[in-house]
């Protein structure tokens, strides 16, 4: 990711310039619109058959940000346009399609009175070291601001790690607090002063909604119409066409499907039969000699440290009721048992639940247990550094606040070396708790000494 420019730029928080004294914007002042179609089917390839359908459905979100941005702010509202995994997928499938598609977003938002500055497609990396920006901004853990006045820098190794699924790809990023062995996986970027070498990969296809899909088709025999899936409920029973199931480059067609049929998925509900098919998903030898790895033969150094999880992590462990530090025998046997549950009885259970989330939660909780354990190794004690998250410090974590924050320059490359105006306040109360000691001081003595005299006078008497 670009590193965030050094320099004396103006802080939109307070109207102070960056370098003095406005390291900390408000958080919450990004406001992220989702525009990802939300049938969790057809994905952004629904935006490929028809782009102007991406300009629809970004104005019904940028409707609702108009309604959060005030009337009088809205003509200098930064407002920016960034494209993830599903726009990659597409661009890599056809890049006609989505420069189309970017296209008519970009013509959509500048129907609304905002200052737009551009619409983009991050790269995985980007994806990930946003995301670690927005975490540690939101938790502090970059800079504080000391009782004496000044902003101190925090040691890198107190940054937190973060952990983003996303519907196309999944995101790690950590200080790993050792040498980066391989340099595509390594982010540097400069905040307040202070250099960071961060670890970021980004697992394409490895989202949930492509990981479930890809599980699908990983279930699928030849020549065999019906499928069984031995992680959807029991009772539980759908149609899919292999058009819609083979429509990413993630899930690449076989040669004998050249037609397009519909084939039933049928239910099983066997947790032990779900949890190794997922895990087929996934290559765990394949790696350098000498090498540590996540998964796939993908580098990473030893995970360290403290770690958010948020996006489709916290939205499957938050609907298990997992998300307030369980230990992972109790997360085990949490989904274990969910995934015993017959599709009537959730039903039942959970009626006001979207069906579709609700038939996926078997897989999507061993999908994340899986990846976390076997792909980013994490054992029984690191798994307690795991905090599953939507927000901190009431604002919601993802990349886009990153994204936001490094686009406006709202964090200096410099730190600001002090923070003016709260240290004339600082000296103030200072000033004042000293002048009351006295005041109290003078008082005593004033006190004491009339007391004495009266005292005598009164003996005299
Ligand atoms: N209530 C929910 N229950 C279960 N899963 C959910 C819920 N809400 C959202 N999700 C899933 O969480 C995942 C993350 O969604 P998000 O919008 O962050 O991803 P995205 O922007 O599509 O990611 P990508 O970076 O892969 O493009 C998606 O798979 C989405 O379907």
């Amino acid at each position: 990711m670009a590193p965030a420019k050094s320099g004396h730029q103006v802080c939109s928080c307070c109207g102070h310039s960056a370098g003095d004294g406005c390291p900390h914007p408000q958080p919450g002042q990004s406001h992220r619109c989702f525009s990802t179609p939300q049938d969790q089917g057809p994905g952004i390839s629904s935006y490929a058959d028809d782009p102007t359908k991406a300009g629809t459905s970004l104005k019904v979100c940028l409707d609702k940000a108009m309604t959060v941005i005030p009337a009088k702010q809205q003509k200098e509202t930064p407002t920016y346009l960034g494209a993830t995994a599903g726009m990659r997928l597409l661009r890599e499938q056809n890049s006609t399609k989505a420069d189309q598609v970017l296209a008519e977003v970009s013509k959509a938002i500048q129907e609304y009175s905002v200052d737009f500055r551009g619409a983009r497609v991050l790269t995985g990396n980007d994806e990930g070291s946003f995301g670690w920006i927005t975490v540690n901004y939101l938790l502090q853990t970059l800079i504080k601001f000391s009782f004496t006045g000044e902003w101190i820098h925090l040691p890198a190794a107190d940054t937190v790690g973060a952990l983003d699924l996303g519907g196309a790809s999944t995101q790690i990023a950590f200080f790993p607090g050792r040498t980066i062995e391989d340099n595509s996986t390594q982010a540097l970027f400069k905040l307040y002063g202070s250099n960071y070498s961060i670890y970021t990969h980004s697992y394409l296809c490895y989202g949930q909604n492509q990981v479930l899909k890809k599980l699908i088709a990983s279930l699928r025999e030849d020549n065999v119409t019906s499928i069984s899936h031995p992680c959807y409920p029991k009772g539980y029973q759908m149609n899919i066409t292999t058009a819609s199931l083979y429509d990413s480059p993630c899930i690449p067609a076989p040669s004998t499907s050249a037609q397009n049929k519909t084939l039933t998925v049928v239910g099983m509900g066997m947790p032990a039969k779900c949890r190794s098919a997922i895990q087929q998903l996934f290559n765990f030898t394949a790696c350098r000699p000498n090498k540590t790895c996540g998964f796939n033969g993908v580098y990473q150094p030893p995970e360290r440290g403290q770690f958010y999880a948020f996006s489709g992590y916290y939205s499957v462990f938050h609907f298990l009721n997992l998300t307030s530090g369980q230990p992972l025998s109790t997360v085990n046997t949490t989904i274990w048992d969910f995934c015993y549950k017959n599709w009537k009885e959730l039903q039942e259970e959970f009626p006001g639940q979207d069906r579709t989330y609700l038939r996926n939660y078997c897989a999507a909780g061993f999908y994340i247990l899986t990846i976390l354990m076997q792909g980013y190794k994490f054992d029984n004690q690191t798994w307690q550094n795991i905090h599953f998250r939507q927000q901190v410090a009431n604002t919601d974590v993802g990349w886009s606040l990153g994204y936001m924050l490094n686009l406006t320059n709202m964090i200096p490359a410099e730190v600001p070396s002090k923070a003016k105006g709260q240290k004339f306040v600082f000296w103030i109360i200072t000033m004042l708790i000293v002048g009351l000691l006295l005041a109290l001081v003078l008082w005593s003595i004033v006190a004491l000494t009339y007391q004495r005299q009266f005292a005598n006078y009164e003996t005299i008497l």
